[in-house]
């Protein structure tokens, strides 16, 4: 069994969770340290989006132990990691009402609400709010409504919210989705110069795409039919052969100027 390591930010131990007979995950081992920014990557039902939301304290698994901040799931108030935790996902985007106003999207973060719930808030948080908004490369959309924004928009929003309470960690549930090419690796640019901050928190991102990987990652978790692949630095995990046992086809991939490419062969 793995040592409990009280300073990491993520530690699993045998963690599995189950839904009637289905196995979402199984017997997960796995640490997030603090100064480390990690990526999941899977295809389609591997569980990504699971391991995410117990990251998030958002779920508790079905057996084995997960720690967050060093405190175990289950034996904690989630109420209290949760402001610690930012996090950016499809679940989460589903509930933001259409005609919630950007600007009180981002700041009632603060308060672990989504959008506004009185009428004024601190006019430093208001001021981070817009500041983090321009960080994502969304400036000046402060008063537009949630609904009237583009897909890439919305994700960008969705990170500052993310942002607003400065968290410990970072969870980002596939951030470049229904991005174009451009909005992609402008996103990428942002998240990299976000990731190189020395006060930068531990990260999670998870996606489907090597492409979309940020230079700065420094971790890979690949996941399959709810099963680790392979964990660990990014240069020893993504290789072809582990890669190709990930997706299940025949895959070459190469590191160029800090990004990844993968393609079949
Ligand atoms: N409540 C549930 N009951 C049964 N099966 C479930 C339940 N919730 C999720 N699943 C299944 O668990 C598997 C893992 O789901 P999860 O959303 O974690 O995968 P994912 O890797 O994020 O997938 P995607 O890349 O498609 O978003 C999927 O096959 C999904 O259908």
């Amino acid at each position: 069994m793995a040592e409990l390591n009280q300073d990491a930010v993520l530690q699993f131990v045998d963690v599995t969770v189950r839904r009637g007979s289905k196995v979402l995950l199984d017997s997960i081992n796995w640490t997030v340290e603090e100064d480390e920014r990690w990526a999941v990557l899977g295809p389609n039902g591997a569980g990504k989006t699971t391991l995410l939301q117990l990251a998030a304290a958002n779920l508790h698994p079905t057996s084995g132990d997960a720690y967050v901040f060093g405190q175990r799931l289950g034996s904690v108030d989630v109420f209290e990691l949760r402001p610690r935790i930012g996090l950016s996902s499809a679940a989460l985007a589903q509930r933001i009402p259409a005609g919630e106003q950007v600007i009180d999207l981002v700041v009632s973060a603060g308060y672990s609400v989504l959008g506004r719930w009185r009428e004024a808030y601190g006019r430093l948080d208001v001021r981070r709010a817009a500041r983090l908004l321009e960080r994502l490369g969304v400036a000046g959309m402060d008063e537009r409504t949630y609904g009237t924004l583009s897909e890439g928009e919305r994700k960008r929003v969705q990170i500052a919210r993310a942002l607003m309470t400065d968290p410990e960690l970072l969870l980002l549930d596939e951030p470049a989705a229904g991005m174009d090419l451009g909005g992609r690796e402008d996103l990428l640019r942002r998240l990299t110069r976000l990731a190189a901050d020395p006060g930068a928190p531990a990260s999670v991102l998870v996606t489907h795409h090597v492409e979309e990987l940020p230079p700065g990652i420094s971790h890979v978790l690949l996941l399959r039919e709810g099963a680790v692949v392979a964990a660990g630095l990014a240069r020893d995990v993504l290789t072809a052969e582990s890669l190709s046992a990930t997706f299940g086809l025949s895959l070459r991939i190469e590191r160029r100027d800090g990004r990844w490419y993968a393609r079949a062969v």
